[in-house]
């Protein structure tokens, strides 16, 4: 028998990975607006958010919430972080028992400072949640490039059954028990590719690109560690891979906007030319709250919320990098250091 898959939210990677799901199985997409439903499923294309792109002729989009969710076998949450929890708590009255729930979202809650995942388990306890997450930028995907991603649940039964659903002959997904370290290391890169764009728009070279994403990923490991990710994870798809992805691609919204602010532009500018989410620009005060906590020394993340929040300018946030004292490169990565 089928798996019917819905995916709540139609941006840019909820209508990828819909498409993706829709070469396997049945997959609704729900859009908020009734026009780009009615786009998506008459003339295959997302105008809006992928425009030169085709979609399956299969998937089919909706704006009714009750069609989208009320037969479905998994639910897939692609609204942005800030969004997400008043479009879950929609879905929930529509969603039948025990339905697993697959986060694609990489973001944290302003105020609560949860997890994604963490807002399914308190909105819609008792389903199985996990998150897709990895390197994937969503026109590369469409366009046909391979790419691989990590199905991650605390189950790894639920996770092999759902592995299946969005795998393709250019798309591998793997699996990960650890959901956690999975999706903090969504999270955490958009703040270090902020960082990493800030450097490019600000002239720098390759060197200085490699050594913010070695340093950024000490940071990523050291609050993951913190607030119980595995070490391991962060040097997998979900860590290292997708830090790298984000770090260094032009198709980045993240760096994108590291890039516009390296360049003198305001935060506010950037953000009001876009049309698509910088989950880092917001997830960037959650984070340096997390990492006060939790004692973690976050500089380079740092930096980025004093550029996105306190009017600091990318070149004086280089500049205070630069004239921090330099220790062991793995404390508080490494147990002993
Ligand atoms: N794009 C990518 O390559 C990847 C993105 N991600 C993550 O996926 C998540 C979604 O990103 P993406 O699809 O790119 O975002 P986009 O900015 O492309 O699209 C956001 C989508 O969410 C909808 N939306 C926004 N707010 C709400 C709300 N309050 N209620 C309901 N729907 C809402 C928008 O609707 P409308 O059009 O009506 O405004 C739009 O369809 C983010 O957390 C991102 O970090 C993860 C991997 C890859
Ligand atoms: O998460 C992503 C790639 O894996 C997309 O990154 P951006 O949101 O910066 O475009």
């Amino acid at each position: 028998m089928d798996i019917r898959v819905a995916v709540i939210g139609a941006g840019s990677w909820g209508t990828t990975v819909a498409a993706l799901a829709a070469r396997n199985t049945p997959t609704t997409l729900w859009a908020r607006r009734p026009e780009l439903a009615e786009q998506i499923t008459t003339e295959h294309r997302n105008g809006d958010y992928l425009p030169d792109h085709d979609l399956p002729d299969a998937l089919v989009a909706t704006a009714d919430l009750e069609e989208a969710v009320r037969d479905c076998d998994v639910l897939v949450m692609a609204v942005p972080s800030q969004g997400f929890r008043g479009a879950l708590e929609d879905v929930a009255e529509h969603l039948r028992p025990w339905v697993p729930v697959v986060s694609l979202t990489k973001g944290l809650e302003i105020g609560t400072r949860m997890r994604m995942s963490e807002i399914v388990t308190e909105v819609v306890p008792g389903h199985p949640v996990g998150v897709l997450t990895g390197p994937n930028l969503a026109k590369e995907i469409l366009a046909g490039h391979a790419a691989a991603a990590v199905m991650a649940m605390d189950d790894h039964n639920v996770a092999q059954a759902l592995q299946g659903l969005f795998r393709g002959e250019l798309f591998r997904v793997y699996t990960n028990e650890d959901v956690v370290g999975c999706e903090l290391g969504g999270v955490l890169k958009n703040v270090i590719a902020i960082a990493a764009g800030m450097a490019d728009g600000l002239g720098a070279g390759d060197n200085t690109r490699a050594a913010v994403i070695t340093r950024g990923l000490a940071e990523i490991s050291r609050l993951g560690i913190a607030l119980g990710g595995e070490p391991f994870t962060f040097s997998g798809l979900a860590g290292m891979g997708d830090l790298i992805a984000t770090c260094t691609s032009t198709q980045s919204r993240n760096r994108h906007v590291g890039e516009r602010l390296g360049r003198g532009e305001s935060i506010d500018e950037i953000i009001a030319a876009m049309n698509m989410v910088a989950e880092g620009v917001k997830t960037s005060r959650v984070v340096m709250e997390l990492a006060g906590e939790n004692g973690c020394e976050m500089p380079i993340a740092a930096e980025v919320e004093a550029v996105c929040h306190e009017g600091r300018t990318a070149l004086e946030a280089y500049t205070g990098l630069l004239k921090r004292d330099s220790g062991h490169e793995l404390a508080g990565v490494r147990p002993d250091l």
